[in-house]
């Protein structure tokens, strides 16, 4: 086991392979959300009725609330590569503690993006894979939309830990930048357009594999059109392209602009 503050190998590669692994996890989440329509009342704030009762929230909102605050409990928010979207409604764990490595700068605890991904991830990109409808499982959508959240948080919240490997391969590329506080020139520098581009086609192509069906006798992964998948992998591929990738360098940059306070 490892002592507290103890550096571990945070190198590109391992940061790399982390985010390759948490794509298995969102893809996975999204396909487990588009089993169910868009389900709109769960996000409908006069659904639950009595704004006094749950002070206007919509039962999406309760219901990640309330499965936050066990799952803090449980310890879950003690790593920090775990960030709630409530943290106001968390209860301190009641798990012993386990020493998780810290590998980050403390200017981490100000980058946080959780509003953002909130609000985009149900407005813009859930009407996306989802189709049109209400089949009454609210409780099942919003368990799976919690699921999707937090793997969409993670990966981009895990823009903290890619920058800080970043930073230890060349902290002198980066520390005239930070100085300066000159977002183009970090933005820049951490940018690899290659890399970008492989990510968003092994998203689509993971989208394909996980989202067949399979059938017995069939070779897997006859191809076809976006309908014979459970998540249209050119959403995905755009989910990536356009919101988090760039979401995730948005996060690297603003951890490293404080990377030396
Ligand atoms: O792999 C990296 O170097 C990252 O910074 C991660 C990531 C990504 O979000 O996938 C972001 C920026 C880079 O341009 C390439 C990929």
């Amino acid at each position: 086991r490892r002592l507290r503050g103890e550096s571990t190998a945070l190198t590109l590669e391992s940061v790399r392979k982390f985010l390759t692994r948490e794509e298995d996890s969102i893809v996975f989440s999204l396909i487990e959300r588009a089993k169910y329509p868009r389900n709109a009342p769960a996000y409908d704030p006069s659904y639950l009725g009595s704004p006094a009762k749950f002070h206007g929230l919509s039962l999406v909102e309760l219901f990640v609330r309330e499965t936050e605050a066990v799952q803090a409990k449980a310890g879950r928010y003690e790593n920090p590569v775990e960030i709630p979207f409530f943290p106001r409604h968390m209860t301190s764990t009641l798990a012993p503690p386990y020493d998780f490595p810290n590998e980050l700068h403390a200017a981490a605890a100000a980058v946080n993006v959780s509003g953002t991904i909130w609000r985009e991830y149900l407005d813009g990109w859930l009407p996306q894979i989802t189709s049109q409808g209400d089949d009454g499982n609210y409780a099942p959508t919003a368990a799976a939309d919690l699921v999707c959240l937090q793997a969409l948080s993670r990966r981009i919240h895990y823009g903290r830990y890619v920058a800080e490997a970043k930073y230890r391969d060349a902290p002198q590329d980066y520390n005239t930048a930070i100085r300066a506080q000159d977002r183009d020139a970090l933005m820049k520098l951490l940018t690899f357009e290659g890399q970008e581009d492989a990510v968003k086609r092994r998203v689509e192509e993971k989208a394909k594999v996980f989202g067949q069906d399979v059938t017995l006798g069939k070779r897997a992964d006859g191809g076809g059109n976006a309908t014979d998948y459970k998540v249209d992998p050119v959403v995905v591929y755009r989910l990536y392209g356009d919101w988090v990738i760039p979401m995730t360098k948005m996060v690297q940059v603003e951890y490293l602009l404080r990377r030396l306070d």
